[in-house]
């Protein structure tokens, strides 16, 4: 008989939840739309598709931010719409283990612990496993015999650098860039070359249609307001324009790199160098970046193949294999 488990991966963009009791992964936008301060309107990818169109009287948030916790409230009324959504409507009590960044402060890791306690979703026991350590399991990598693994996770609203070493992390860094930065600095290139407003929706389009649209040697179609006129148009933005409004963010993420490997024990160096570096994260799937933070430190890029879930692939292996166990611990009384 399975136990009645779930890994959570929690995201600024996406919420990933991975149920042990059926083996499935539930994937949607980290989201909740609010009617009237006061009632729940929608949840998850329909909050998300009602964004930046919905009427005053309906806010629509991202209860985290910058990977830590900024509306508790909200969040937790997600966790259990979507516990209650994967358990079939009928919650019974289960074992949580949930994804935390490392280079955040103990009050911020211990929120995640509170979340999952007061979410009212009947919390057996509650653990907690660092991210990147996640990360590299999702990749599947045999992160407790291997001495030295850098795992970069680049999502929405920050980039973590982690050195892994033997299950634990040796080194790690948080840092205020990814596909939102990308998303932003499309935006704003696109209204000083073209004075032209377009929707974050339609920035994010054109990041992740990049590499398509440079294959196929067009520009993206977009549809904005008109600075000047305030009339809605047409407009075709060239991918050199979003290329090189990129790569200021690109840098950012490379010196992390860079800064990470400088102060990484010597010893360590050489598993790194032979394994090279593993990119992850939803947004490291953007168009360029692997190249250049290839060239840019001489080391070997392997690119995830589901760079979205691969937390939660880890998650799931810690659930479902003895061997992996030891690498979740618990903050307070109710963990092992
Ligand atoms: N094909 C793609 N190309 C480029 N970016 C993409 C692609 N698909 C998704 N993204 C971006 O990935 C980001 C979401 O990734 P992910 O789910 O890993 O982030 P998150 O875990 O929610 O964020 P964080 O780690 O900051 O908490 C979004 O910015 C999204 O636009």
């Amino acid at each position: 008989m399975s136990t009645n488990a779930f890994g959570i991966d929690l995201g600024t963009s996406n919420i990933k939840i991975y149920s042990a009791a059926d083996d499935k992964i539930m994937i949607e936008k980290n989201m909740i739309a609010v009617q009237n301060k006061k009632t729940v309107f929608a949840y998850g990818d329909s909050a998300y598709e009602m964004y930046e169109k919905a009427p005053g009287n309906i806010q629509i948030s991202y209860p985290l931010c910058n990977g830590v916790i900024a509306d508790i409230k909200n969040m937790e009324t997600l966790i259990r719409f979507f516990v209650t959504d994967m358990s079939g409507g009928n919650i019974k009590p289960a074992d949580f283990y949930i994804a935390v960044p490392t280079d955040i402060t103990e009050v911020e890791k211990r929120a995640f612990y509170d979340l999952i306690k007061d979410a009212n979703v009947k919390a057996r026991k509650i653990m907690v496993v660092e991210k990147a350590v996640a990360d590299g399991l999702g990749l599947d990598i045999d992160v407790k015999n291997s001495q030295g693994v850098l795992v970069v996770n680049v999502g929405y609203d920050t980039t973590e650098v982690s050195i892994l070493s033997l299950g634990g992390i040796v080194l790690s860094r948080l840092i205020k860039t990814g596909g939102l930065k990308f998303d932003e600095a499309i935006r704003s290139a696109v209204r000083k070359e073209y004075g032209l407003l377009i929707g974050g929706k339609t920035a994010e389009g054109i990041k992740k249609s990049l590499a398509e649209l440079e294959e196929a040697g067009t520009g993206a179609e977009v549809f904005g307001r008109d600075i000047v006129t305030g009339l809605p148009v047409e407009r075709e933005i060239p991918t050199e324009l979003v290329v090189s409004c990129l790569e200021e963010h690109f840098n950012s993420i490379i010196d992390c790199v860079k800064v990470i490997l400088e102060r990484t024990p010597p010893e360590l160096g050489a598993d790194i160098y032979r394994h090279g570096i593993y990119l992850t994260g939803g947004a490291s799937q953007i168009s360029h970046l692997a190249d250049m933070l290839g060239k840019s430190t001489g080391l070997r890029v392997n690119v995830a193949e589901r760079p979205i879930e691969s937390v939660v692939l880890g998650l799931s292996k810690v659930l479902n294999e003895e061997n992996y166990k030891s690498v979740a611990y618990a903050i307070e009384g109710m963990g092992k």
